[in-house]
């Protein structure tokens, strides 16, 4: 069997779960605010029973390049070894992993500004704790594509001033589904999804920050497409707008079904969303249109192939 036949085999059964999501507000410059405020939102979400919680892009720090080196905290995650959380050096990941375990419920703990102290890299980065025991560090996902964009007149932004992208497509296990991750400027990039996807995630997730040029046409336009485009459900996750803040976020966090139904969508303000995660719609959309079965790999290649190598 080759190795994407069998990381497709080992995939969970997809159950029905709920999904919290949380348009976390005052974001601000007092990192130990920031991380009490998170704390607070995480348990009230925990309240609901959700079996995963969700928190925005960049939600300990004020969103910007300059901010992202004065905020870096050394994460020290090293992929297929047991994470130690007592031994971390991550006040987030030490917050986050208490508050997974307290509540009960996956997290995805948006993501935080991270320094790899080997390297001196900054990335932007996602960290996803289990509920259990220990409530550990399962992964993490380093943004891959970096935020460089200049729409004259609109909005110029340029990650890569202080940031390096990430170099891997992330995914993780649970009792009901397997999650696929990325972060906002990720989702322009329909290869990544479509890794995951082709890789059995049932369920894509990419906390975001989304501004208020893009927005509005592209925010729902992007996660509905790369949910129709996989046949998985899709969510961002963004922070709710700030008008005190140097960036404002679009806000309006969202999930959308395989079929590019949106279930949930909020508004600009802090917000908690829930919603039921339906594997039968999942089944239907594959079932009824079958794209997955049709694809012409003869004619075109397949992104995903290069992965499993
Ligand atoms: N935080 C981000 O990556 C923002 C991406 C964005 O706004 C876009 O238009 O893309």
């Amino acid at each position: 069997m080759s190795a994407a036949a069998s990381l497709l085999a080992k995939a969970p059964v997809f159950k029905p779960f709920r999904l919290a999501m949380i348009q976390l507000g005052n974001i601000g410059a007092d990192k130990a605010a920031n991380l009490q405020h998170a704390r607070a939102k995480i348990l009230e979400a925990g309240s609901k029973k959700p079996d995963l919680i969700v928190l925005p892009e960049c939600f300990n720090s004020p969103y910007g390049h300059v901010h992202f080196p004065v905020y870096a905290e050394n994460i020290g995650f090293v992929e297929g070894e047991k994470y130690d959380i007592e031994r971390s050096e991550s006040e987030s990941v030490k917050m986050l992993a208490a508050a997974a375990k307290e509540t009960g419920a996956w997290l995805i703990g948006g993501s935080i500004p991270e320094r790899e102290v080997s390297t001196n890299n900054v990335y932007n980065t996602c960290t996803v704790y289990s509920p259990d025991v220990a409530g550990s560090l399962v992964t993490i996902h380093r943004k891959v594509h970096l935020f460089d964009i200049d729409i004259p007149g609109k909005i110029k932004f340029t990650e890569s001033e202080t940031l390096t992208g990430g170099t891997k497509t992330s995914m993780f296990d649970t009792p009901f589904a397997r999650i696929g991750l990325g972060i906002c400027y990720d989702v322009r990039f329909p290869e990544l999804a479509m890794i995951a996807a082709r890789a059995g995630c049932q369920m894509l997730i990419y906390p975001g920050a989304f501004n208020m040029t893009t927005g509005p046409l592209h925010w729902e336009l992007l996660q509905r497409s790369r949910a129709v485009d996989n046949q998985v459900y899709f969510s961002m996750v963004s922070p709710a707008r700030n008008p005190s803040s140097g960036y404002q976020a679009w806000g309006h966090s969202m999930a959308v079904d395989p079929m590019g139904k949106v279930l949930a969508e909020a508004e600009d303000g802090e917000e908690i969303l829930y919603v039921e995660i339906d594997p039968k719609t999942f089944e239907d959309a594959r079932a009824g249109i079958p794209v997955t079965q049709q694809r012409r790999f003869d004619v075109y290649p397949d992104v995903s192939a290069r992965e499993s190598k």
